[in-house]
């Protein structure tokens, strides 16, 4: 499914219309329709619904809402929140079709009455003002909107909540806090950023006829299981474990054994056929405990941490991950960059190797082989130089510029985690909860990428199966026997075995 900015949406619509020979009036129905059928599985018809209406094509798709839901006997009141003559082209036309049915339309005066009747409300359905948002919310809007905001009534928003841009970039608004949002078509960026998504409470996509061939490839899609499903890897009844790659890990430390012992069993446990591990000799028995598959590699360290550089021939393995636990020394510095120079395989840096890598940049830039950065956001601000802030306000553009200009694959977790490719093209992965905002958890999805990245054919397929399987195993453990407090990285390497189970079922 693609994920479209306010101005894809509108060339969408234009083409559909202009080349496809749609009428906006049907677009528009089909719209309002799909929205009503979505509201009467979550409204009894006992319930007292008010449907707001702006000035919009969004508040067009109110009007045939109301008709509707009237028309099947619900208890609707619909409000007109601007004055007739603001009312135009397909809107005006699903007015008079809405007046013209005997339907009784509000129109705002004081917005007192309004308020009286939203405490009433049951339901009140938002169909104030959709993607041609602009600025601040102006009156009666702004008041109208933090009058819902207050209202026990469940919210629906129809296509996105009233103030909410449908971009990145925008953090200065007010919006109405929906509980449901019935997407119009395609989703929106916003409904997958950290400062804008929380407002559209559940949401759906609803499908209105806007012709598929008509919407210009999008740069960014979301990730699904139909997406998961044919794209995993397969193990073939005659392969072995080297056909499923070797994968060396480096890092931990005396102190911080943990995390490379996480990486390294959730790379076993994602197929991975062998698993080396570089860490200091002197974590080795604490990491060994945790995976006794796994194969050390000899090193040298210096006051608990690895020392310089990993005497290693990468051209052994089919993968190098690095970073994990392994701490923020020179000599650790040292190792990341010898492995950006010399590993030609593809190559995943995490964790304390991401901190180090912000002074290897111009190494980074000279590589050849594919390298995979799985940054969060407080990594990710740090090796561009910029608050976490100004990351979070776009993500997708900060990640797309930064992948382009080094020719990387970025991994930019959080509750959607966006997978950008150095060309530029962007995935994003909504699977997972806040069962997985615990320490380790990274360290596991590491091992889980690195896994897949040796077994598939395109690296972005590896990366975005690998955040589904991590967020998945979250999703099926927190439905039975943990809670999202108690879950562990533990655990969640554990699960990853119902995660692929599922998945190939
Ligand atoms: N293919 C499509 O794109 C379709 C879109 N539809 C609906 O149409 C909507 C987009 O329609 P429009 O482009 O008319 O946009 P809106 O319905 O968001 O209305 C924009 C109008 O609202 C006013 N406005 C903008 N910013 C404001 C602010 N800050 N305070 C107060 N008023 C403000 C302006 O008068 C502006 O012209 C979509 O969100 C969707 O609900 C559907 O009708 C069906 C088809
Ligand atoms: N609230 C949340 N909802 C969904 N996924 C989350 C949430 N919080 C964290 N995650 C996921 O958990 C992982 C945390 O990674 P990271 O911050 O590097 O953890 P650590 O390095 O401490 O193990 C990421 O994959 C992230 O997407
Ligand atoms: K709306």
């Amino acid at each position: 499914m693609y994920i479209v900015t306010a101005h894809e949406m509108y060339d969408w619509d234009r083409k559909s219309i202009e080349e496809a020979g749609m009428d906006g009036r049907i677009l528009m129905e089909n719209a309002g329709r799909a929205v009503a059928e979505q509201v009467e599985k979550r409204v009894r018809n006992d319930q007292h619904i008010v449907v707001l209406i702006g000035a919009g094509n969004n508040g067009g798709d109110g009007f045939v809402i109301a008709r509707t839901l009237l028309n099947r006997g619900y208890s609707v009141k619909a409000w007109q929140l601007v004055s007739d003559e603001k009312i135009k082209g397909d809107a005006l036309v699903h007015k008079q079709l809405y007046l013209g049915a005997g339907f009784e339309l509000a129109h705002l005066t004081k917005v007192n009455v309004l308020f009286r009747e939203l405490d009433q409300a049951d339901v009140i359905i938002d169909a104030m003002l959709g993607i041609g948002v602009y600025g601040k919310l102006k009156p009666p809007f702004d008041q109208v909107t933090a009058y819902a905001n207050q209202s026990q009534a469940l919210k629906i928003a129809v296509d996105i909540p009233t103030g909410v841009p449908a971009d990145e970039g925008i953090t200065d608004f007010d919006g109405l806090q929906a509980d449901y949002t019935c997407i119009i078509a395609a989703p929106k960026l916003s409904a997958f950023l950290p400062h804008t998504a929380p407002y559209y409470g559940e949401w759906e996509v609803v499908e209105i006829g806007l012709p598929a061939k008509k919407l210009k490839k999008t740069s960014v899609s979301l990730w699904s299981s139909e997406h998961a499903r044919p794209t995993l890897p397969e193990r073939h009844p005659y392969s072995h474990k080297g056909t499923h790659g070797k994968a060396l890990v480096i890092g931990g430390s005396y102190l911080m054994p943990g995390s490379i012992a996480l990486s390294a069993r959730a790379a076993l446990r994602s197929g991975a056929g062998l698993a080396a591990v570089a860490t200091p000799k002197s974590a080795w028995p604490s990491v060994s405990v945790h995976i006794p598959e796994a194969t050390a590699v000899s090193t040298s360290e210096e006051n608990g941490v690895l020392a310089e550089r990993v005497e290693v021939d990468f051209t052994g393995y089919d993968a190098v991950g690095i970073g994990m636990g392994m701490g923020r020394s020179d000599a650790s510095r040292t190792i990341v960059q010898q492995v950006v120079e010399e590993a030609d395989v593809p190559v995943l840096i995490d964790a304390d190797g991401l901190y180090h890598l912000k002074q290897l940049l111009d190494v980074l830039k000279n590589r050849t082989g594919p390298a995979v950065l799985t940054p969060h956001p407080g990594e990710m601000a740090h090796l561009l130089g910029i608050t976490v802030t100004e990351l979070l306000a776009r993500p997708f553009e900060w990640s797309q510029r930064f992948a382009y200009n080094h020719g990387v694959y970025i991994v930019l977790k959080g509750p959607s985690t966006i997978i950008t490719a150095p060309d530029g093209t962007q995935v994003v992965d909504t699977s997972g909860n806040a069962g997985l905002a615990k320490g380790g958890s990274g360290d596991v999805l590491s091992g889980i990428l690195l896994a897949l990245m040796m077994q598939s054919q395109s690296i972005t397929e590896a990366l975005c199966n690998g955040c589904f399987l991590h967020g998945k195993a979250a999703e099926l453990l927190t439905t039975e026997g943990h809670s999202k407090a108690d879950l562990l990285a533990t655990d969640l390497i554990e699960g990853l075995s119902q995660a692929f189970r599922t998945l190939s079922s």
